[in-house]
């Protein structure tokens, strides 16, 4: 049976001659962790990723599994093993000896090969097309199989690089909940890199969210929606507004905050803020009251510019001077209980501890 392993990466720097693909990336993943590394195209995710499997080498730093630093072993020698975006089958082999294929390259006899894949492929629910090739099986069926490959190394940790993108989205949400269900059951850590943030809250103990080569954020997924640490954050989380302003005054644990349009309000000092600092805060598009005459020192006055029906809520675009976009989530119910159109001019309000300070970011 396999041990669960923590695994750690000390500053692991990753240069392609000049250019910096991940940029001294520290983090500890705990043993029997469902970990997403979630961004934008390119930020480095998937080189992580391949580091991590021994797949690609490390320009500085180390890497550690359980109490051995992996980082200059070779793939097969981690404890580690990863399922590929494409699964990566051989077309000409039957199912079970695709999943049995690293036993055989370990030497391990066909009787026992075959006996073990069979019991990997039990697990995935795909014994009865034991006998079938890859181009015989769904995309669904294909991505199992290669699930079975990867676990039959009885690794540490199954790394998986964006295994969802290839499916359908209700094939997505059911293989989704199967990925869950199976990190459960094996107790090692799963690493899964994707671009989807409603995938990384989805599945995630630990979500990572990575720009420009570094980690702006490594936390639980509600942490990360409900304080995103960095503007970059809460706008690739999304249903935030993000704005720019400065303090214009601190007092008694609270400070106003002014846009460049003229409006200000309140927002809780809990930074140590300075008068005249440029801050960036971001308010949940849910906790936006509309039409509602705002308290003074909490809210702005917008101009709806389009509204979108979502099903259970109805999203409204607004513009106010001094702000970029502002968005705000209304419930269907109240939406249509006083409909707005585009071109209204609506009061905006909040209470102070819906404002969340953002830091600078890292990757700046
Ligand atoms: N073999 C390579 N040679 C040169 N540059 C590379 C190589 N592989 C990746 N890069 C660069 O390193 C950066 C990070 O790439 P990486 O593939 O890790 O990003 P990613 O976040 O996984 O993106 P995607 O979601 O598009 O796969 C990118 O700027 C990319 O162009």
């Amino acid at each position: 049976m396999t041990k669960a392993a923590e695994i750690e990466l000390i500053e692991v720097t990753k240069r392609y001659g000049p250019a910096l693909a991940v940029d001294a990336v520290s983090l500890k993943i705990p043993a029997g962790t469902y970990c997403c590394l979630l961004g934008p195209s390119g930020c480095g995710k998937t080189t992580t990723l391949r580091m991590i499997a021994g797949h690609e080498s490390v320009s500085s730093g180390d890497i550690r599994l359980g109490p051995a630093v992996v980082t200059d072993l070779a793939p097969a020698k981690r404890g580690t093993a990863m399922m590929f975006q494409s699964y990566a089958l051989f077309p000409h082999l039957d199912i079970v000896d695709n999943v049995a294929f690293s036993l055989k390259m370990a030497g391990v006899a066909k009787p026992a090969r075959r006996g073990r894949a069979m019991e990997m492929l039990k697990l995935v629910q795909m014994d009865h097309l034991a006998e079938r090739r890859p181009a015989q099986l769904s995309g669904g069926q294909q991505q199992r199989v290669a699930l079975a490959r990867a676990l039959i190394t009885d690794p540490q940790v199954l790394l998986l690089d964006e295994p969802l993108s290839a499916l359908d989205p209700f094939l997505k949400i059911k293989v989704r909940q199967e990925l869950k269900k199976l990190q459960l059951q094996l107790g090692i850590s799963f690493i899964h890199v994707t671009h989807s943030q409603e995938e990384a809250m989805a599945l995630s103990d630990l979500v990572v969210v990575m720009n420009g080569g570094r980690i702006e954020q490594a936390a639980a997924p509600r942490e990360v929606f409900n304080r995103p640490s960095t503007a970059f954050v809460a706008r690739f989380m999304g249903d935030h507004n993000v704005l720019a302003g400065r303090v214009s005054r601190v007092a008694e644990g609270n400070a106003t905050f002014e846009v460049p349009g003229g409006a200000s309000f309140t927002v809780p000092d809990t930074e140590g803020l300075e008068a005249g600092a440029p801050v960036e805060i971001a308010v949940r598009t849910d906790r936006i009251r509309l039409g509602d005459g705002a308290a003074p020192g909490c809210g702005l006055t917008g101009l709806v510019q389009n509204i979108e029906y979502h099903g259970q809520k109805v999203q409204v675009a607004l513009a106010a001077p001094g702000v970029d976009e502002f968005a705000v989530q209304v419930p269907e119910t109240a939406f249509f209980a006083a409909p707005l159109a585009i071109g209204d001019a609506v009061p905006l309000a909040w209470t102070a501890q819906d404002v969340h300070l953002l830091k600078p970011s890292p990757a700046a």
